[in-house]
């Protein structure tokens, strides 16, 4: 049976296709990403994950009972404990010191997608915002699992093996497996006028993760 969640991929499909298969991604993939834009992508995504972490703030504050304000937690601490650390971590293996992430100005790319999801998370209930953020948490972890199984991977002396592990690893697979079971959950009791609009919320977050891929690409 198609899940809940499958289906909003389906319904935009032609939106996740460009996001999961974004040239930025291909390059990374292949190991031919010019570093200077991965450089830029590194320090706009420390921005997006601190807007991020406050969405999962937010998760806690719109959850409707204390299994929800659990749930919500445990998100949000995995996200600055062990996401933020992570890519902290990295970005001082390219040479990019915390100090320096603090003072980045956010690009244009970076504010929509990052207002969006705090937006919609504001107006709208603990659905709204969890499908606003479905494209984050699952795409990239499938993302990850898509690039190594292309062939034009390269793994030996790829700069970019580690950022593709971390999304592939088992841990962050675990997190994308959580999330989609609670969408589906969430999803299967909503009729169809329910579901179109968290359709086209879903819609637009993938465009606006293309865009960020985008914004790597041309150093905007
Ligand atoms: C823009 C963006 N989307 C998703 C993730 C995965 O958390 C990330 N680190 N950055």
């Amino acid at each position: 049976m198609t899940s809940s969640f499958e289906m909003l991929k389906i319904r935009n499909a032609g939106e996740w296709q460009a996001y999961r298969e974004h040239d930025f991604v291909c390059r990374l993939g292949a190991g031919t990403l010019p570093e200077e834009a991965f450089r830029h992508y590194l320090k706009q995504d420390y921005l997006f994950l601190v807007q991020f972490a406050r969405a999962w703030g937010l998760a806690v504050y719109k959850s409707r009972d204390l299994d929800e304000i659990r749930q919500g937690l445990e998100s949000l601490k995995a996200i600055v404990e062990v996401e933020i650390g992570l890519h902290v971590g990295y970005c001082a293996e390219w040479s990019i010191p915390e100090k320096a992430l603090a003072d980045v100005p956010p690009s244009p790319a970076t504010l929509a997608y990052t207002d969006y999801v705090l937006e919609t998370g504001l107006h709208g209930d603990l659905t709204d915002l969890h499908v606003a953020l479905a494209p984050c948490i699952i795409g990239y972890g499938e993302i990850a699992l898509w690039l190594q199984a292309q062939p034009f991977l390269k793994t030996d002396g790829n700069p970019y093996t580690a950022w593709i592990e971390m999304y592939a690893s088992p841990d962050y697979q675990a997190l994308v497996r959580s999330e989609i079971e609670w969408l589906d959950r969430r999803l299967a009791s909503l009729d169809e006028t329910a579901i179109s609009c968290l359709s086209g919320i879903f819609g637009k977050a993938t465009r606006l993760e293309a865009d960020f891929w985008q914004m790597g690409l041309d150093l905007t």
